[in-house]
This record gives C-alpha cells, sequence and structure tokens, in this order.
C-alpha cells in the first residue's frame, strides 16, 4: 500500500477544454441537494454558529451546525421557518436518543444528521444509525469518523447515506501523541484506501492546509472535504478574539479538548490562535475560484473530472509517477 499525505503529492495537468476557468463547475451533490462547493466547514463550536449555518445555507453552501450546548430541534425550526434546510449533529448517548424522540414527537425532520465521534467504527453508532432510519427516515445520515475501508463497508452497511474519513488529521488534533492511532500524517492515502470498497460518498475529514488539498481530496476519493483551520480565523467565526503583540487572532480548539469538554477527561485536542483573515465570504469566493482552476488544469469542464488526472508522489519510498491505464 502506498503511503502519502497532501504535501507529497501533486496531481498532473491534462489538456486544458475550457476558455475560461469561469466554465468550471465546482459544485457537487450531496442527499439530493447541489452545493456551490465541496467544502463543508467543521462541525466544531469555534468553526461555526447558528449565523453562520444560516449565511452558508442561504448562499448555496452544505454545513454541518456541531451538537455542544445547542438545542437540535429549535435550531431545525429556526432553519426550517426561513425555507432553509437544517443539517445537525448527534452523538451517540442517552441525551441524543431524546433529541431524535423529540423530533418525531414534533413531527420535525432536519434534513441532514451527522453522527460525530472520535472512534465511528462502534456499535454504538450502528445503534444511532438503525435508530435514526427507523425513526426519522428521510433524514441524510452522515456518520463518522472512521479510518479504514473495514470501517467504511460497516457503516454503509449499517445505514450511513455518507461516511467521514479521518482519525487524527486534524489540525487541533493529539490524539497520534494521545493514543498512538490514527490517519494523521497519511489521511490522504488513508482516504484512497477506504475509497476503494465505498459505494457512498465519502467526506474527507481533516488534514487540509492550502485550497489545492481539497482538489487533492476529490481526485482520491472524497465528495467533500470537511475542514476546520482554515475557516476557524474569520471576523465573524465565534472564536474568542485575543490580541498578541498588536495582531488579532481567533482562538480555534478542538471538540475532545478540555476547553471543549468543560474537564480534562479524554482529552485528544488541543487549543491554537489563528490569525484573523478577513470576512468568510471572501474565503468562500477564493476557494471557488481556486477549485475551478482545479478542474481546468484537470482538462475538465465539471468537480469529478479531477478524478480522472495522473499524480506524482514526491520523495520517500513510494516516490514516483502514478498512471491511469
Ligand atoms: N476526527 C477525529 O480524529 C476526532 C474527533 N473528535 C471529536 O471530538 C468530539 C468528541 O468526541 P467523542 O469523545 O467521541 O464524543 P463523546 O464524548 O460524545 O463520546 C462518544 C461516545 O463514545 C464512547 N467511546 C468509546 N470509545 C471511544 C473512543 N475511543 N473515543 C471516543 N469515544 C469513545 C464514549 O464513551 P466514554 O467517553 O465513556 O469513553 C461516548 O459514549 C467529537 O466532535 C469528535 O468528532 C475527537 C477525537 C478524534
Ligand atoms: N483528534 C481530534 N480531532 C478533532 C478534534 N476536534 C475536531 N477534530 C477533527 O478535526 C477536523 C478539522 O481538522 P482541520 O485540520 O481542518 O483543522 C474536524 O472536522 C474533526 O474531525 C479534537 O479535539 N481531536
Amino acid at each position: 500500500m502506498e503511503i502519502f499525505d497532501y504535501d507529497n503529492v501533486l496531481l498532473l495537468p491534462r489538456k486544458c477544454r475550457v476558455e475560461s476557468r469561469s466554465e468550471c463547475n465546482a459544485s457537487v451533490e450531496l442527499g439530493g441537494r447541489t452545493f456551490r462547493l465541496p467544502v463543508v466547514p467543521a462541525n466544531m463550536k469555534t468553526v461555526l454558529d447558528e449565523k453562520i449555518c444560516k449565511y452558508l445555507a442561504q448562499h448555496g453552501y452544505f454545513y454541518v451546525m456541531h451538537r455542544f450546548d445547542i438545542d437540535n430541534v429549535q435550531f431545525t425550526k429556526d432553519m426550517q421557518s426561513q425555507g432553509l434546510y437544517a443539517s445537525i449533529s448527534l452523538g451517540v448517548k442517552p441525551a441524543d436518543y431524546a433529541t431524535v424522540d423529540k423530533f418525531v414527537e414534533q413531527e420535525i425532520c432536519p434534513e441532514y444528521i451527522t453522527i460525530d465521534i472520535a472512534h465511528g467504527h462502534a456499535d454504538s453508532v450502528k445503534n444511532m444509525i438503525q435508530y435514526l432510519k427507523a425513526k426519522i427516515p428521510d433524514a441524510f445520515v452522515i456518520a463518522g469518523n472512521v479510518a479504514t475501508p473495514e470501517a467504511v463497508i460497516d457503516l454503509e452497511a449499517w445505514g450511513a447515506d455518507a461516511t467521514k474519513v479521518g482519525v487524527g488529521p486534524g489540525k487541533v488534533c493529539i490524539t497520534k501523541l494521545k493514543t498512538g492511532f490514527g490517519t494523521g500524517g497519511w489521511q490522504l492515502s488513508a482516504l484512497k484506501w477506504c475509497a476503494r470498497v465505498a459505494t457512498k460518498p465519502i467526506i474527507a475529514d481533516g488534514g487540509i492546509r492550502s485550497h489545492g488539498d481539497i482538489a487533492k481530496s476529490i481526485r482520491f476519493g472524497a465528495t467533500m472535504v470537511m475542514i476546520g483551520s482554515l475557516f476557524a480565523g474569520h471576523e465573524e467565526s465565534p472564536g474568542k478574539t485575543v490580541e498578541v503583540d498588536g495582531e488579532l487572532y481567533k482562538e480555534y480548539y478542538g471538540s475532545a479538548s478540555d476547553h471543549n469538554k468543560g474537564e480534562y477527561k479524554h482529552v485528544e485536542g488541543k487549543r491554537i490562535l489563528e490569525p484573523i483573515k478577513g470576512p468568510l465570504k471572501n474565503t468562500l469566493i477564493e476557494m471557488e475560484q481556486d477549485v475551478q482552476s482545479s478542474i481546468s488544469y484537470a482538462g475538465g469542464t465539471k468537480l469529478m473530472d479531477i478524478r480522472k488526472v495522473n499524480y506524482v508522489i514526491l520523495g520517500g519510498d513510494n516516490a514516483g509517477e502514478h498512471l491511469l491505464m
């Protein structure tokens, strides 16, 4: 098996088929809706809040609200009363089952539900998927996080409509250090490995450090990518604003950090500061333009044309050119 990551793979251009990059369509379909970009901000407290979710839904982007200190039923009602789709997160504890029961009692159905736990290849996730499919069958269920083909096969068989791949590659993640497990350092090849067996969409989660990594994820089998750090440092990001030596930063902390948990127990995340880089809408526009450029370098006109390109691995034991025959 080849081991590589975002920083040692490059995609190879094919002959351009467009006169302008504006002809390239960066949109993607997930769960019956088409979104402008194959990118979703991470469902973390310092990445998004209700206001940002509303902005994303109104402007054609996918979002997944986080699951911490929030009333999911009220959130869903608020979004749907404005004619917007609702996309929430759940855990696997009794309180999460109670939330599902509340949805059923009030006859409300969020369009997207993401089951979001650290070790998603677990019976607890199987039980929650099956509960959701029985109680709210119209919701599109994303489940994770996982790291192996076996896990993707199981989650799909248990009824997940999409899986989220990535254990430990995140910027505020310390899972690798604390447990010795994960895809940190080889997330892109783990994605490739998982995508070979997937029959449903994969969301590649964690490790994206630059916009070109979006195209690399698509090339290796992702339908969408989930990104935290690149979204945490905007003017409207919910993290606290911190000034250091006259420069402004936003705090960005892991969902499994003591900052998020409120206690130091099974901590697998840390807190960092991200420099503030202006409004979110500018980043989203720049990302779209960069993905359009990626499609044009792939010799295509639509997102999945990126899947057709060859690539090179730079340095290391697996170095070389990889041609599609
Ligand atoms: N993508 C990634 O690499 C990671 C992401 N995270 C994020 O941090 C947040 C908190 O995650 P999590 O701690 O799972 O959420 P929860 O605290 O809601 O825990 C989920 C449930 O799974 C149980 N569990 C069993 N084994 C494990 C295990 N190895 N890791 C975690 N839980 C386990 C927990 O029990 P008990 O607590 O008693 O063990 C708990 O009942 C989530 O948003 C998650 O996505 C966290 C770590 C890695
Ligand atoms: N191991 C941990 N992973 C975490 C934690 N909180 C969030 N995450 C994961 O990181 C990605 C975002 O990664 P980034 O590289 O884009 O910043 C996020 O979607 C989660 O899957 C945590 O505390 N520990």
